[in-house]
């Protein structure tokens, strides 16, 4: 069943235009993932999704979640959806946090906008989903630099999927990390997507995490869809020249595969 439709959407730049009428739908409790390189217009797309396109870019066409046209809600209707049903993680973890407030804070500010608790119920459900990441609940009165990229991303998911979202947008979270946090973090949303049954869309340009973790995908071209469809289908038996020249350039599978369990474990 579809979750979000996205049907003609065209993204328009001050001197041109970027993304070329994409139309594709995400599934309820899917892994969707969108791979192109760098500049296909994946990033600009995802904001599209949130209303969250800078101000010189604008965008057409039709977003439907749960009846309503994204693109045409006031953006106070906007910011109900944003982070409650649709929610964000970023590549730049670190812009995520406001360097001076806890990471207890964090929690509580999206607490305190999406969910009715109390104060001890906030905290205690904030200390349990950083147990459930993987982190120490002491983490809770640390300051954002007083963890490393791949705790501060685990920290973002959960964060995230307090709200229970029926869509994590997951815009190149791993990029910034290294290989081994980057593979943790991976586990980590696989896990809880299949737990929570929230769908997926997750920007990427790296093969290796499409080919693990994609039900489907869609290859962006210069700010086209250039091919779309069940991953393994893709994967395998790419219809698109351009499909095949990413597949064939990508990194070995090799490195991603060899970290074994034991040097994943927190
Ligand atoms: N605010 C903006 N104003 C003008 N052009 C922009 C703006 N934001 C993005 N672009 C342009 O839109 C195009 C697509 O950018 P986008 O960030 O979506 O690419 P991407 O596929 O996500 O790349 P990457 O993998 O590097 O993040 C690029 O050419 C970029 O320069």
């Amino acid at each position: 069943m579809s979750l979000l439709t996205v049907n003609r959407l065209s993204i328009a730049g001050p001197r041109q235009p970027i993304v070329h009428e994409l139309s594709f739908d995400i599934r309820a409790g899917e892994w969707f993932a969108v791979v192109g390189q760098s500049g296909s217009g994946k990033s600009v797309a995802a904001s599209a999704i949130g209303q969250l396109l800078p101000s010189n870019l604008k965008a057409t066409g039709e977003i439907r979640y749960d009846g309503r046209n994204l693109l045409a809600l006031s953006p106070a209707d906007m910011r109900r959806i944003r982070g409650r049903q649709i929610a964000y993680i970023f590549q730049d973890y670190q812009g995520a946090f406001t360097p001076f407030h806890t990471i207890g804070r964090h929690f509580d500010d999206v607490q305190r906008l999406h969910l009715s608790l109390s104060k001890d119920e906030r905290r205690q459900q904030a200390e349990s989903s950083l147990v459930f990441v993987g982190l120490s609940e002491e983490v809770y009165d640390r300051y954002p630099s007083q963890l490393s990229g791949g705790q501060l991303q685990r920290a973002a998911i959960a964060i995230a999927l307090l709200p229970k979202p029926d869509l994590l947008i997951a815009d190149e979270p791993t990029t910034a990390l290294d290989s081994v946090s980057s593979f943790r973090v991976l586990e980590l949303l696989s896990r809880l997507q299949k737990e929570s049954g929230c769908a997926i869309l997750f920007i990427t340009h790296d093969w290796r995490h499409v080919r693990k973790y994609a039900d489907r995908i869609a290859v962006m071209k210069d700010g086209r869809i250039v091919e779309a469809g069940d991953a393994q289908e893709v994967l395998h038996r790419p219809r698109h020249p351009y499909t095949e020249l990413l597949i064939q350039s990508s990194p070995s599978l090799s490195r991603f595969n060899r970290l074994s369990s034991s040097e994943v474990t927190s």
